[in-house]
């Protein structure tokens, strides 16, 4: 397809969504949320994660070059777009917040979430926190269980127990990364599948693999990319995605999902032969590598749509914090050809969370059978 008309395709697509609106009757939606102004576009719920970060801090950065840059830059700057992660997964809390108060008028009910954390990360305790805050935004009530770093795995597979006979438990999620002496599939295994709003029990990958199948929770970060897609008003179907990365918790179940979103899907690893080439054929590119600023402006399709996953921190003496975040695409030139980008911070992260308050409900409203 020639370059610049799948550009003018794009950004048409996405302006006719321009207020990506709660309220827009023609916005696609994953999230089953009443089903009353809402149609959805798919029938799977998930939620989506990111490769474990180590805590180092990377220094890597991207400077605006190749001299095809400039050519690129003249047939999508005008249409470019920054898909907001941030105000959409706003917009998703606050139907989630109606919804919840919808179920707790009708029922009796709202819903709960626990939350293991073993170890004291501070990246982990960091996304343990806006979990928690994200859950007391929308009326989940949050459960909490934090154990030290010599914590034995038995010690972790009790408490699963307990919040697995919890009937005010609905969803249970395990902070990755444990400690290197637990067994992480054991684990993971341990999580009831109703509750497993993570995503990451095989059962529900398994099922996410196969057609005619439904899992019964699809990992909150791939859902959250796909959900950007949809509420953007981006065309899936028939397109060429590309996924960089085939991590268990974003790139792989990213790449089903978008094979059942009708997309023709290439996954490009660590051992691809010739990455650039492959990524640069993708209409739709999700990268999820954990490599900051490793995807340049010559790997990119003029027009194509990014969803970068990534969030890196690297080094800033400006910056308070001593680093700032980075994601796996350059985004300086990556805005120069893309059409659409999401940005780090302010792109998929809050969407991760935002779907894991979705998955948490999902399955509150299905073991009450509350429509
Ligand atoms: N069982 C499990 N489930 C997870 O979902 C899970 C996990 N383990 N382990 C760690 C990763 C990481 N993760 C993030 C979620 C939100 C942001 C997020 O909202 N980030 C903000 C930036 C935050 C900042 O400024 O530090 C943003 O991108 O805008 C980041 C990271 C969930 N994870």
């Amino acid at each position: 397809m020639a370059s610049s008309s799948m550009a003018t395709s794009i950004s048409k697509a996405l302006f006719s969504d321009s207020s990506i609106s709660s309220s827009s009757p023609s916005t696609p939606r994953l999230l089953p949320l009443g089903g009353r102004q809402f149609h959805f576009n798919h029938k799977f719920n998930p939620i989506l994660l990111r490769p474990s970060r180590s805590s180092d801090v990377f220094t890597r950065t991207c400077d605006t070059s190749p001299s095809f840059v400039a050519a690129a830059m003249a047939t999508t700057e005008a249409s470019f777009k920054v898909i907001d992660g941030k105000q959409t997964a706003k917009e998703i809390r606050d139907e989630i917040a109606e919804e919840i108060s919808r179920m707790k008028d009708g029922i009796g009910v709202v819903p709960g979430l626990a939350v293991i954390l073993v170890g004291d990360r501070k990246d982990s305790a960091t996304y343990v926190r806006n979990k928690k805050k994200a859950c007391d935004s929308v009326g989940i009530k949050s459960y909490e269980v934090r154990l030290p770093e010599t914590a034995s795995e038995e010690e972790v597979l009790k408490h699963i127990a307990g919040f697995n006979d919890d009937p005010s438990v609905h969803g249970i999620l395990v902070q990755l990364p444990l400690p290197s002496h637990m067994n992480e599939q054991k684990v993971l295994n341990a999580v009831c599948i109703e509750k497993d709003v993570d995503g990451f029990h095989p059962l529900n990958i398994g099922r996410l693999a196969m057609r005619g199948r439904e899992p019964l929770f699809v990992p909150c970060t791939p859902k959250g990319c796909i959900e950007l897609l949809h509420r953007y008003g981006v065309p899936i179907k028939g397109k060429r995605a590309v996924v960089i990365g085939r991590s268990n918790i974003v790139g792989m179940p990213a790449a089903l999902l978008l094979q059942r979103e009708d997309a023709t899907v290439s996954v490009v690893h660590s051992r691809t032969k010739n990455p650039e080439e492959i990524t640069r054929e993708a209409d739709i590119l999700i990268a999820a590598v954990g490599q900051p600023n490793m995807v340049r402006g010559s790997w990119i399709k003029p027009g194509a749509v990014i969803i970068d996953v990534g969030i890196n921190p690297v080094e800033d003496s400006e910056s308070p914090r001593g680093y700032r975040l980075v994601g796996d695409v350059c985004y300086e030139e990556a805005s120069k050809i893309a059409s659409a980008i999401t940005p780090v911070p302010g792109g998929v992260g809050p969407m991760t969370i935002a779907m894991l308050l979705s998955n948490t409900l999902t399955s509150a409203k299905r073991v009450h059978n509350f429509k």
